[in-house]
């Protein structure tokens, strides 16, 4: 058993924290120091805070007799994995008070869902809602009268915001509470074949309903291993959730057990200053995380949402870094889109404990790190028996299905699931993990566009026959806010199934649910900043190489003008993020607004 972290890793750290030494020293300086006591708080202020509590729980608080805990929630019965979380304040506020603790919920966020959203105008305010719900979180938090608080949400945008957020507050403890995937529905191998074949009209509208209804069937996260259970399996690898309960089910007694567990560990880290969220989000754990997003094949979004993580806990990362751990990093799961199964087979193959475990043991996964349990990770992670009296685990054993997760010493592949992509065409990635070997590597000519739908229409036109490459730019951050163009899945599958070779080339963003097609996506420099892309023209040859992690035009393009940008639109609340998009920064950035130095 390796005790040792990969040399690679080792080095990296040591980079990170190098690169970080400023930047990460001013974020420690600037959180408030020592105990904070409600006691110092001004009486009116209090009497605002516990007017709704009866007499006996309001002296409780005001002096500071117990812990307060927050609870931030992104609440909403849009999104399948939040509506559990309708019951959550209540079920938190129960096992803190068994515990002498209380609990206010103290802000709620938004939260959508890019299912919904998919292909539509609302997805170009998907990626921003990131910071708004960062932004919100810390305006709940304002109140300012915890000693901890709980994060409630799970999607993709959602948990990354929640995280941002309370990193502003980051001389507290947190945990997250998640609520757990839907059960297996119809299979996500048979939805993407029925959506393939209404693409090419050999489906009606009424199967397809029948198809997504089937897939998407009750309250829980969506089962396929896409941004929000990538994310919930980072949170696992950075001991903010219990490590190896990320995927238990809504209902399960499992479940119900952690949500219980989770308050205790809280109202516990409440006394330890060592767990304050700011101290405990390091380099290991940062690293961690990102290990385990390359070890999952996880989703490209997080190549985005982590750098703007990292940095809000003062840490300076960039795709080199991601490339850097993706190549040392072996693949050990295959979930949707990057095998057939989906996330409940994982959980019941062993799960983010039976990753972690392997990963620990393999060097990969530093098992030192802390873990707002208070123990290590190696010493927290576990399997959470169905037991409904009490809180009950046993370590993690071997793979219960190699075919879904397997141990570091007979990988899927030697490297993890995300490469990045460069040359004369700017910096992108590519999610290598669902994309077969035999089509990892397209030289063809290209067809240029600026709005998905112009590909659909040209699909419909029946327009692409030969080799090609889709080059759709202007869909930055700085474009129209960097939507997901997952729309374009099934499309780009029935040309590779019809045996063409076929690659995207985009500034935009994929769905974490995407795979099989190889892409170069978050191209920076995107179009609208003057990136190279925005000089390609129909025909130019464009090579797109996943093997040796190559973007590369023949064309000369230093002659040429940048195609004209489109107008962006306004509708749907568009026009308001109109500052957000002149002033974000580079998806390598972290496409965020929220970090002006
Ligand atoms: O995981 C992500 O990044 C997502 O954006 C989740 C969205 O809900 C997908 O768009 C839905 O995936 P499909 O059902 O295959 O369309």
């Amino acid at each position: 058993m390796a005790t040792t972290l990969h040399p690679t890793l080792l080095k990296l750290r040591e980079r990170i924290e190098k690169r970080s030494a400023a930047t990460r020293a001013a974020y420690l300086s600037n959180l408030p120091q020592g105990p904070q006591n409600r006691t110092a708080v001004g009486c009116a202020n209090l009497a605002h805070t516990t007017a709704i509590f009866p007499s006996p729980t309001k002296r409780v608080i005001s002096l500071h007799k117990s812990p307060h805990l927050g609870i931030v929630t992104a609440y909403n019965d849009m999104l399948s994995a939040h509506q559990p979380f309708a019951l959550y304040p209540e079920l938190i506020a129960k096992h803190a008070h068994a515990l002498g603790a209380t609990t206010q919920v103290a802000g709620g966020t938004p939260a959508m869902c890019d299912g919904v959203t998919q292909g539509r105008e609302g997805m170009e305010l998907s990626l921003f809602s990131r910071d708004v719900i960062a932004l919100s979180a810390c305006v709940g938090l304002s109140h300012d009268v915890f000693d901890g608080a709980i994060l409630l949400g799970v999607c993709d945008k959602i948990a990354p915001g929640l995280l941002i957020g309370a990193l502003g507050f980051g001389h507290l403890p947190f945990v997250f509470i998640p609520a757990g995937p839907m059960e297996t529905g119809l299979s996500n191998s048979e939805k993407a074949k029925t959506r393939q074949l209404a693409a090419q009209g050999k489906a009606s509208r009424e199967t397809l309903l029948q198809s997504e209804e089937k897939a998407y069937h009750s309250p829980g996260t969506c089962t396929f291993y896409g941004t929000a259970n990538s994310n919930q399996l980072m949170l696992d690898f950075m001991g903010l959730q219990f490590p190896g309960g990320a995927f238990e089910l809504p209902s399960s007694p499992q479940r119900q057990a952690l949500i219980a567990e989770s308050v205790r560990a809280l109202e516990s880290a409440t006394r330890n200053p060592a767990l304050q969220l700011g101290t405990l989000v390091d380099s290991r754990c940062l690293m961690n995380a990102l290990v385990g997003l390359m070890a999952s094949g996880g989703s490209t979004n997080h190549t985005i949402h982590w750098v703007s993580v990292a940095r809000a806990a003062g840490y300076l990362i960039d795709w080199t870094d991601l490339e850097v751990i993706s190549s040392v990093t072996p693949l050990l799961t295959r979930v949707y889109p990057n095998g057939t199964e989906d996330v409940n087979a994982f959980q019941a193959a062993g799960g983010t404990a039976g990753l972690l475990a392997t990963l620990i043991d393999g060097g990969f996964v530093d098992g030192e790190a802390p873990t707002v349990w208070g123990t290590s990770m190696a010493n927290t992670v576990a399997e959470v028996l169905p037991t409904a009296e009490a809180f009950s685990t046993r370590p993690p054993g071997p793979s219960r299905n190699l075919e879904v997760l397997r141990p570091y010493t007979d990988p899927f592949q030697p490297d993890g699931g995300i490469r990045l992509m460069q040359g004369n065409l700017g910096r992108g990635v590519c999610k290598i993990s669902a994309v077969k070997k035999e089509h990892r590597f397209v030289e063809a000519p290209c067809r240029v566009f600026t709005d998905q739908h112009q590909v659909i229409d040209a699909f419909e036109r029946g327009e692409f026959t030969q080799a090609l490459v889709v080059v759709l730019a202007h869909q930055g951050p700085r474009a129209n806010g960097m939507p997901e163009l997952h729309k374009l899945t099934p499309i780009l599958g029935v040309l590779q199934d019809r045996g063409l070779p076929v690659a995207l080339v985009t500034d935009g963003r994929m769905s974490g649910a995407s795979g099989k097609v190889l892409s170069a996506i978050h191209v920076c420099p995107e179009a609208k900043a003057d990136g190279p892309i925005a000089r390609l023209r129909d025909g130019d040859v464009v090579r797109v190489d996943a093997h040796e992690g190559v973007l590369h035009t023949t064309a000369d393009l230093s002659q040429r003008e940048p195609m004209p940008t489109p107008a962006q639109a306004v509708s749907h609340g568009r026009g308001y993020f109109q500052v957000w998009r002149n002033t974000v920064s580079s998806a390598e950035e972290g496409a965020s607004n929220l970090f002006t130095d």
